[in-house]
């Protein structure tokens, strides 16, 4: 039984087609991380799936009383609004002292609950939003590029809190990364997004067929070459060259 399905959906924003023809699942406990170029709809995907931004066509279907929590790629927080970690922690729902403690204490932000949002770093944030998401004790995480203006030990140790998380708490994620190597390592599945669903499997068939390492090895230029791969075809948002593999040609 899947937590999220869609199927041949479609979202229109303005006047342009940002994705059609999508299909999607994902299974309790799965890491399904999309990637793709900048502006090929990830973060629209995730908001359509999560009923934040209108469909056109297709539907969504939701696991019925499905608690999700959701990381946004970029939080806005208005410098001249002071909000401290604590009231942000209770927004929209009020949550008891002792959870939202134990929430940043899960997420490495313990004892942040008296910090004004805007002096927290990076990092700092990015636990707290992390935190705020767990509070409503998700069956599903989704996270925008979660690890943005992280430096390489901040993003790394990030992915390592979320796999743990996943651990614990048994809920699945769904992830839109740029980091080709977390990708690699940390997913069940990917999806490659362009408008529409270029490919999509498992990244262990990918990175262990021969011609993929034989000509790119493995690590994160296998992981690259993975991305490259692709993309080599045209992409023109005609849904009948989509097409789906497992494998690098
Ligand atoms: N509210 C909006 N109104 C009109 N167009 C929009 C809106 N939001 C996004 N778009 C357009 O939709 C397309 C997809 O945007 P989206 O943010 O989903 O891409 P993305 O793959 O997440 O990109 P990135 O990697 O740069 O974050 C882009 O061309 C963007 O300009």
């Amino acid at each position: 039984m899947s937590l999220i399905e869609a199927r041949g959906l479609a979202v229109r924003l303005g006047a342009q087609t940002v994705l059609s023809g999508v299909d999607f699942d994902i299974s309790p406990r799965e890491i399904v991380t999309v990637v793709g170029p900048n502006g090929s709809g990830k973060s629209t995907l995730l908001r359509a799936l999560i009923g934040a931004v209108p469909i056109s066509a297709g539907r969504v279907t939701r696991a019925q009383g499905l608690r999700l929590g959701y990381v946004p790629q970029k939080l806005q927080i208005d410098p001249t609004l002071p909000m401290t970690a604590r009231r942000f922690l209770n927004l929209p729902v009020r949550a008891t002292p002792r959870k939202t403690a134990a929430a940043l204490e899960r997420t490495g932000a313990a004892g942040l609950e008296a910090r004004q949002l805007a002096d927290l770093s990076g990092g700092q944030l990015q636990r707290v939003v992390l935190a705020r998401a767990l509070l409503a004790d998700p069956q599903i995480l989704l996270l925008d590029e979660p690890t943005q203006g992280l430096d390489q030990l901040g993003s790394a140790a990030f992915y390592r809190l979320i796999e743990d998380i996943r651990t614990d708490l048994g809920c699945a994620i769904l992830m839109v990364s740029h980091e080709l190597h977390v990708v690699m390592s940390a997913s069940d599945r990917v999806i490659c997004l362009n408008g529409h669903v270029c490919c999509h499997g498992t990244p262990e068939v990918v990175a262990s067929a021969p011609e993929y390492r034989a000509l790119f090895g493995s690590g994160t230029q296998g992981a690259l070459a993975l991305y490259r791969h692709e993309h080599s075809h045209r992409h023109d948002h005609d849904h009948d060259h989509n097409h789906s593999h497992e494998e690098a040609h």
